[in-house]
Parts: structure tokens; C-alpha cells; sequence
């Protein structure tokens, strides 16, 4: 077991000011509610996928790895897949290419393929492990291609005009496999393992894998109790704009019919109903830009965002 106690008085002074304006009445009552829930989560898997878009400010970011830490202090071992959709689009910019998508996916040529690597796996990922460890974790980066976590097979993404036929969307990969034990070592090591979404082909390249698709998979594989994705949205939205606190695989399959969820929010839901189906307790949508909407979520009664269920 690692001592975290020498990190302790640096955490609490980088915590901050969190309820500053609570009377100590209601501060008490607040961590007084969150007892069952560490009991209840102790020692159990929490995949937490931190969405490009919730990782814009600072703000965010700190208060992001604060909750991933708090996590880990109390027992529960959070297991971290990053995006960077936002910060590969910046970049590409800086090369003079404009990003592409196809429901969702990034189309990947062998030139966006190396800026994805270099952002995902350099950049937006060490400026993760950097933040948890300030706040006394101990996070540890890697890609899919790490002790073989992440196998990918090329995309093949139908073609709604053509039927039968598919897309070449380049180098975007769906995973074939996931070999865990890596993740689980660092795990029993008391590390936070954060993972990129690039996932090694059989042909020996790297793909580009979205990163919805790889937290779910991972939550399924890990046997998580709980998948918590962090967007830029309250939860998912219906056609007046109006959160939707619940959604089972028949409303979704509406929702898809009807064009209420494009873009970003496709793999999202595909992927989340997915953990569902195959196991994970509970697993929601929630809005990143709400500071310490993590240990909302997890540690109290409060209910955010949108929660997906199998059925
Ligand atoms: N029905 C919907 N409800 C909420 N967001 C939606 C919906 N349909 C599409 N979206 C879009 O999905 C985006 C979130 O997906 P994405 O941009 O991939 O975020 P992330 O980087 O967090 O994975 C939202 O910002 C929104 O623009
Ligand atoms: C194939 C594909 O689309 N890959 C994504 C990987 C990053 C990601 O998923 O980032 P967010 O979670 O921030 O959207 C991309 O290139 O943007």
C-alpha cells in the first residue's frame, strides 16, 4: 500500500477554497452524505472518460484531478481514458489541415494520424498525469498500445448512401480487443492509470480510436460499476434543448431515428448504452464544465446529468 499520507497537507492546500461559503453545519451534512456512498464504492472500478471539451480551462482541470485523487484516497480505484478532440483540431489548424468527421469519427489521413498521436499521447495526456500528481496521485500516462492494451481492426463505417458498401475513414480504428493487465497492475499498485485512445493494428500501425469507445470498452472489459462520462453539455439534450435525466436503448434508438443526437453525442450514447448492456452498474453523461460534478455524481445523492440503461 503506498503511505499517501506525506501528500497530505499539500492536497488539502491545493484543494482550495471548495465550500468556503457553506455553513459548518451544512459542510458536515455534505461529507456526512457521502459516507454510504464510499462504502459503497470501496474498492470498486470507476472509468471516468474526460472529454476534450470538459478540459478547456484550468479551472476544470484542477478541479477534475482533485476529484480523481479524493477518489483514489477513499478507496475507489477511478481509471482515467482522455479525449482531446478540441485540442487535435487546434493543432491540425497550426499545420494548416481542417478536421473532418463522419458520425462522430475523425476522418484520419497518415499526416492527422501523427498530429493525434503527438497531441493525445504528449500534450493533453502529460498535462493530466502532471495535475493528478500535484494534488498527491499518482498517475501514470499510457496509449492503447502499452502492454498491448488496446488491439484495433480498421473502421469499417457503413455507407447510409450506399448500402453495402463502407467509408475509408483512414486510420480511425474500432477495438478489436483489450488486454487489461496492465491497467489492473497499476491499478493494484494504487496508480490512476490515464489512457489515450490509440489503439496498434495487427499490420503494426497505430490507430485513432474515439475515445467514448474506448472508456466503454474498457468499463465492460474491467467490470467497472460505473462509467461517468465528462462533456461539455448538462447530459444529453432533447429536441427543446430540456436534459434528459434517463434514457433506456428504446428512447435512444428514437432519439437516433429523429436526428436528436449528431456528432459527438453518436459514440457517446452507442458507447454508453453499450457498458450498460454488458454490465456496468451505472453509467451517465454529465457536464464537465460543473466544477466537482465528478464526486456529485459518485459521492452524493444528487443526481446529474443523464443516466443510461439497458433497459
Ligand atoms: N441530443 C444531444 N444532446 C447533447 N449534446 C448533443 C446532442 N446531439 C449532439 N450533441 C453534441 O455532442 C457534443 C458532445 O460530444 P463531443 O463534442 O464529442 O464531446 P467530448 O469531447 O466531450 O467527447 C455536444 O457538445 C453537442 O454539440
Ligand atoms: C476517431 C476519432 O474521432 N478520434 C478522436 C479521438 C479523441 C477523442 O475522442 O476526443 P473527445 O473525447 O474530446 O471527442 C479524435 O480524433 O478526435
Amino acid at each position: 500500500m503506498t503511505d499517501f499520507t506525506q501528500a497530505d497537507s499539500s492536497y488539502a492546500e491545493k484543494a482550495g477554497p471548495l465550500v468556503t461559503t457553506l455553513t459548518p453545519r451544512i459542510k458536515a451534512e455534505v461529507l456526512a452524505e457521502a459516507l454510504p456512498y464510499i462504502r459503497r464504492f470501496h474498492g470498486k472500478t470507476i472509468v471516468v472518460k474526460y472529454g476534450g471539451n470538459a478540459m478547456t480551462e484550468e479551472r476544470l482541470q484542477r478541479s477534475f484531478a482533485h476529484d480523481v485523487v479524493l477518489l483514489k484516497l477513499v478507496g475507489i480505484n477511478p481509471i482515467v481514458v482522455h479525449g482531446g478532440g478540441p485540442q487535435i483540431d487546434s493543432a491540425l489548424k497550426r499545420v494548416g489541415k481542417q478536421g473532418t468527421f463522419v458520425q462522430g469519427m475523425r476522418v484520419t489521413d497518415a499526416e492527422t494520424m501523427e498530429v493525434v498521436e503527438w497531441v493525445l499521447g504528449g500534450e493533453v495526456q502529460q498535462d493530466i498525469v502532471m495535475m493528478i500528481n500535484e494534488f498527491g496521485g499518482k498517475a501514470v500516462g499510457l496509449t492503447g498500445k502499452d502492454g498491448g492494451l488496446i488491439r484495433a481492426n480498421k473502421m469499417r463505417m457503413p455507407d447510409k448512401n450506399n448500402p453495402g458498401a463502407f467509408l475509408d475513414l483512414g486510420f480511425v480504428g474500432e477495438i478489436a480487443s483489450i488486454d487489461p493487465s496492465v491497467v489492473k497492475a497499476l491499478q493494484d499498485d494504487q496508480f490512476i492509470p490515464v489512457i489515450s485512445p490509440i489503439g496498434f493494428g495487427e499490420d503494426g500501425l497505430a490507430y485513432n480510436i474515439n475515445a467514448d469507445l474506448v472508456a466503454g470498452k474498457i468499463a465492460e472489459v474491467l467490470r467497472a460499476e460505473k462509467l461517468v462520462m465528462m462533456t461539455n453539455t448538462p447530459g444529453v439534450l432533447d429536441k427543446n434543448g430540456n436534459l434528459l435525466t434517463g434514457l433506456t436503448a428504446n428512447k435512444i434508438d428514437e432519439l437516433f431515428a429523429d436526428g436528436t443526437i449528431s456528432g459527438g453525442m453518436l459514440p457517446k450514447i452507442s458507447s454508453a448504452l453499450e457498458a450498460a448492456k454488458s454490465g456496468v452498474n451505472s453509467v451517465h453523461i454529465v457536464d464537465g464544465r460543473v466544477e466537482h460534478v465528478l464526486l456529485l455524481e459518485i459521492l452524493t445523492a444528487q443526481g446529474v446529468g443523464t443516466m443510461i440503461r439497458s433497459h
